[in-house]
Formats: C-alpha cells, sequence, structure tokens
C-alpha cells in the first residue's frame, strides 16, 4: 500500500459528514460546482479566499476583454478617416481606460457574489480552506476565527497563477503579471512608453495588441517558431501580421533567458538580443495552484502534479478537482464544463460517474481580428493519422466584411475525406468567436457542410462566412457525373 493510501486507512472515516460538498475556489469551476449541487438539494458550502468570481472576473476574461474594448475604440478612432470621418490621433486618457475595466467587473460582479450564491443555496464561507484528512476542511476564515467541516465530497476549484520562471535577474525587476497589472496600472497616468511582452499565448497577444493601441511601443517575444502555437499554422501567421500592422515587434523563436533593471536578454537561433523596457509584462502560462492547503501531506499532489482520473477524481475518490488546476485547457467556458463532471461524479459517482467530455473544445484569442477554433487542426490530425481535405473561404470576398472596412480573415475547414463530416474549423475575421458557435453546434450534432449550406443565413452579415465556406465545399464535391448528365438534359431541352 502506497504511503498515502496507507494514511488513510489510519484516518477515520466519519460516519457522519457536515455537509455533501464542500467546494474550494469560488472562480468558474467552483461556482459552477456549487450551483449544480444546490440545484439538487445537496448540502454544499463554497470556500473562498480572495475575490469571489476567481481569475476570469477579477485578472482574467473581465479586465482583459475591457481593456481590449477600450484599445478597439482608440484604433477605430484611428482608422475613421478611411470611412470619411477625420478625427485626429486620439487621447487616451489611461486612468479612465482603468475605470471602464474596474466599472465592467463592479458590473459583472453581482453574478458571482455571496448573496446570489446564499440566494441559490450555497452556503458561501470566505477564508482559506486546507484539507486536514481526506474528508475534512479547516477554514481560516477572512474575518478571524476557524471553522471546521467534514464533508462527503470535495471538490478542488483552486485555480492557477501567473508562471513565474526562476530566470536570472528576475527577482530585480518590477515585472507585471495578468495577477498584478490591473492593480499596479490603476495608478498609472498613460501606458507605460515601451512595453515588452514575454509571451505569444493568448494573454500575451491579446494584451500586446492592446497596449499598443492605447499608445504603448510594443514589443512581443515569443520562444516558440510562432505566436499561438498551438492554433493553425494559418492562424499565428495571420495574427503576426496584424500585430505587425499595428506596429508591434513580434520576435518568434526568441527566448527570454536573463534580465537587468530595464532589459531583457533573449535567446534566437542566430545569436543573442538585448531588448529594452520601461515595463516588463510576464505571460508565459499559468501554473496549476496546488500547493499550501495540505494536498501534498496526503499525497494527492506529487512532484508538484495533480493527478486526475477521466471522472477528475484524485487518488481518494471522493475529491475531485475543476479548472485551471486540472487542465488541459484553461478557459472559463472549460472550468464550467468540468464543474459539471466534478459536481455529479462526487455527489453520485458511486451510483454513476461520467467521464470527461475533451472532444469538442472552442477557443478564441480576443486579437483583432478574433482567431476561434474548435476540433481538429491539420497538426493534431497529422498527429493522430486522421486523414483530411481543407477547404477555405477568404473573408476578404465577404460583402458584410467589405463595407464594414473588415476585408480580412479567412474560414478554414477540415472534413473527412470524401464525406460530409467535419473535423474541425478555424476562423480569423471580426468577431469569430461568435462565428465559430454555428460549427461548435454542427459538429456536436453530426451536421455537416451540406446543411450549412441549406440554412438561411442573412444578408449581409459576417455568419455568411460560414455558408460560404460550405459552399467552396460543395463546389469541390460537386457530383460530376450527375452535372455531365444535366448538362445534356439541358441541352436536349433547348431542343
Ligand atoms: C488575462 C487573462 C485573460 C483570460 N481570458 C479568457 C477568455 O477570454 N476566455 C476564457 O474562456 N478564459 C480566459 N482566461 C482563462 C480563465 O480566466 C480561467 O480559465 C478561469 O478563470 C479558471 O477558473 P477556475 O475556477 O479554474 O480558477 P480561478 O478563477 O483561478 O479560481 C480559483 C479560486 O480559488 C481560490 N483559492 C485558491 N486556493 C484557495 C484556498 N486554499 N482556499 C480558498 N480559496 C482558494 C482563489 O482565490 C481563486 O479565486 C483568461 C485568463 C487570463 C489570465
Ligand atoms: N481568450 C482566451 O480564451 C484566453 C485569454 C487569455 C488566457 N487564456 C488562457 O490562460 C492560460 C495562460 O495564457 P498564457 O498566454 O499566459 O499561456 P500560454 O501557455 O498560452 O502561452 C505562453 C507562451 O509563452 C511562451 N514562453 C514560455 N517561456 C518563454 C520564454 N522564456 N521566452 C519567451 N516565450 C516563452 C510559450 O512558448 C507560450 O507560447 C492559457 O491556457 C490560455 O488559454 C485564454
Amino acid at each position: 500500500m502506497d504511503q498515502a493510501l496507507q494514511g488513510e486507512s489510519l484516518m477515520e472515516k466519519p460516519r457522519r459528514f457536515d455537509r455533501n460538498l464542500v467546494v474550494i475556489g469560488a472562480g468558474a469551476a467552483g461556482l459552477v460546482s456549487a450551483y449544480i449541487a444546490a440545484a439538487v438539494k445537496a448540502g454544499v458550502t463554497l470556500i473562498e479566499a480572495g475575490a469571489m468570481g476567481g481569475d476570469c472576473l477579477n485578472t482574467g476574461c473581465v479586465p482583459s476583454k475591457a481593456l481590449i474594448k477600450c484599445a478597439r475604440i482608440a484604433q477605430q478612432a484611428r482608422e475613421a478617416e478611411k470611412f470619411g470621418v477625420e478625427l485626429s490621433e486620439p487621447r487616451v486618457d489611461f486612468p479612465r481606460v482603468m475605470l471602464h475595466v474596474r466599472e465592467s467587473i463592479a458590473a459583472i460582479e453581482p453574478h458571482d457574489s455571496v448573496e446570489r450564491y446564499t440566494g441559490l443555496g450555497v452556503e458561501v464561507l470566505q477564508g482559506r480552506a486546507r484539507l486536514v484528512d481526506p474528508w475534512t476542511v479547516k477554514i481560516a476564515l477572512n474575518s478571524g476565527g476557524e471553522q471546521v467541516l467534514t464533508a462527503r465530497a470535495i471538490i478542488l476549484a483552486t485555480g492557477a497563477e501567473p508562471l513565474v520562471p526562476p530566470l536570472p535577474g528576475l527577482d530585480n525587476v518590477d515585472f507585471v503579471t495578468s495577477d498584478t497589472l490591473w492593480e499596479k496600472f490603476a495608478g498609472l497616468d498613460r501606458v507605460p512608453e515601451k512595453l515588452l511582452v514575454l509571451g505569444g499565448g493568448a494573454v500575451g497577444c491579446e494584451l500586446a495588441q492592446a497596449f499598443a493601441r492605447l499608445g504603448s511601443r510594443v514589443t512581443l517575444v515569443e520562444k516558440a517558431e510562432r505566436l499561438l502555437p498551438l492554433e493553425e499554422r494559418e492562424v499565428s501567421e495571420a495574427v503576426e501580421q496584424s500585430l505587425n500592422a499595428e506596429g508591434i515587434e513580434v520576435f518568434t523563436a526568441h527566448e527570454a533567458v536573463s534580465f537587468e533593471k530595464a532589459s531583457a536578454k533573449v535567446r534566437a537561433p542566430d545569436g543573442e538580443r538585448l531588448l529594452e523596457f520601461d515595463q516588463l509584462l510576464l505571460a508565459l502560462g499559468r501554473r496549476a495552484r496546488v500547493s499550501g492547503f495540505g494536498l501534498e501531506a496526503l499525497g494527492i499532489v506529487e512532484d508538484g502534479k495533480l493527478q486526475t482520473d477521466p471522472y477528475l477524481r484524485t487518488r481518494y475518490p471522493h475529491i475531485l478537482a475543476a479548472g485551471d488546476l486540472v487542465g488541459p485547457h484553461q478557459f472559463t467556458h472549460m472550468a464550467a464544463h468540468q464543474a459539471w463532471y466534478a459536481a455529479v461524479n462526487g455527489l453520485f459517482g458511486d451510483l454513476k460517474k461520467f467521464a470527461v467530455d475533451y472532444s469538442l473544445v472552442p477557443r478564441a484569442v480576443f486579437v483583432d481580428p478574433e482567431a476561434a477554433s474548435v476540433g481538429l487542426g491539420e497538426q493534431q490530425a497529422a498527429e493522430r493519422n486522421i486523414p483530411y481535405e481543407v477547404t477555405r473561404y477568404g473573408i476578404d470576398d465577404l460583402d458584410r466584411a467589405i463595407v464594414d472596412g473588415a476585408a480580412r480573415g479567412f474560414v478554414k475547414v477540415l472534413t473527412v475525406p470524401g464525406k460530409d463530416r467535419i473535423l474541425g474549423v478555424s476562423i480569423v475575421g471580426e468577431n469569430a468567436a461568435e462565428l465559430i458557435a454555428e460549427f461548435v453546434l454542427a459538429i456536436k450534432h453530426g451536421l455537416g457542410m451540406n446543411k450549412i449550406l441549406g440554412t438561411i443565413h442573412i444578408y449581409p452579415t459576417m455568419a455568411e462566412a460560414n455558408k460560404y465556406a460550405a459552399g467552396n465545399w460543395k463546389r469541390a464535391h460537386a457530383p460530376e457525373r450527375i452535372l455531365r448528365l444535366l448538362e445534356r438534359f439541358h441541352r436536349w431541352r433547348r431542343g
């Protein structure tokens, strides 16, 4: 018997429990888990050490999208002349931008509030939770004092935190991450003049463009050979082009290796380079928050890694995990998706349990134009030896995109060769994150390109891009023999 399980046998499983479920962390994963438990009338306590809503509301999706909106308005003002509207170079009032960020958070806060969840039947405790044995959670309450609860099931939903690598010199740099920049920049009169962004993933690309549009001189460094390395190559190229076009200096295949107070040394295949900055933003990924609350002692975390099975159970079947601390996809919608499985498996797993379905995970990077995708890309299809065909439609040709001055991007669809079955889609274009929804539904419910083509799309909309992509697929799969017969038939009818 291994140590943890041996330990477990020494710890008496309570005969009665205070709660059916205790959830640790009130971000997307914890909130949804608690919501589901309360909806099925379980006794549930949700524990949050910091702000309700977690990363998404306070430091992630909401502030970043609010900032992106301000940046977009500034960019539209710059481009207004193309539409016959003359505006002078926009003056960005950065404190007001940050006010919009804070006001957006404040307006959304009630969705995740203690009051709302209490009203839904969830007991919310504000404090830091720690597992003292596999069934007992001790909470150091923010208001002082402690509370101890036993639970039949526990969901760990403690999220992730920005990765800060132990690179030489970084200790002496006053850098920001997505966790700290909102508070730190709230006190600035203007955006940093020279911003160096490390990491060309979603956080790096979105924030690099936003700050460039708000007036920073931005340099973006990515160690992989392209930005957004998990996306299709064309997507990475399109995003890099957009960023370059707006004056952002992008260095791919460059890895930050060390720092001085106001400069970073980056290593490239052709040598090293020194990049200067006023402000450094680290966007190098997010690491699961798994330490400091009792998981190591119970053997749930080993070598800093939390292992879960397909049902999101840890080595103790009644302790489950959901959200960013589990991965592999760190999205709010994924945290919510996993939360359903964790809650249902935690409450009812001894009767029936469900393995998480990761087969269809849509995602979007909110750069402008947006980049959204779902299902298989070419690289993944090739890695898994899955044959595919590619259909493309260029959004530069779309009526609505042309009148809106948004004639750029594409819809790329992978289908099974010779069959009307969609494997995956990538879209780059205005509102791509909205456009992809039609394909998510189609793939989920087994609808093919013929069904998309046979659906009326309002003219003139960006959504017509999906229909035109389906039209291109149809043309490539036209029944040649029947068309030849039809040609003869019409010739005969003309007499
Ligand atoms: C800049 C940025 C932009 C993003 N934009 C998007 C986007 O546009 N779309 C999207 O889908 N995703 C986006 N994400 C990702 C998204 O924010 C996360 O995937 C999501 O918030 C994860 O939710 P979670 O519940 O797993 O974790 P979190 O939201 O991190 O929640 C974990 C909570 O647990 C609490 N906690 C931790 N330990 C304890 C403890 N011991 N006791 C009590 N409480 C504890 C923490 O305080 C925290 O509130 C973005 C992320 C960033 C950084
Ligand atoms: N729109 C969205 O849905 C959205 C937005 C923001 C964040 N998120 C999620 O949050 C998580 C964190 O995002 P992220 O962008 O921080 O992480 P990421 O892992 O997506 O990107 C980090 C990037 O940093 C690069 N990198 C690592 N070390 C480096 C070094 N020394 N020098 C240069 N580059 C280096 C990596 O190659 C990688 O491409 C991701 O899972 C992301 O999906 C989602």
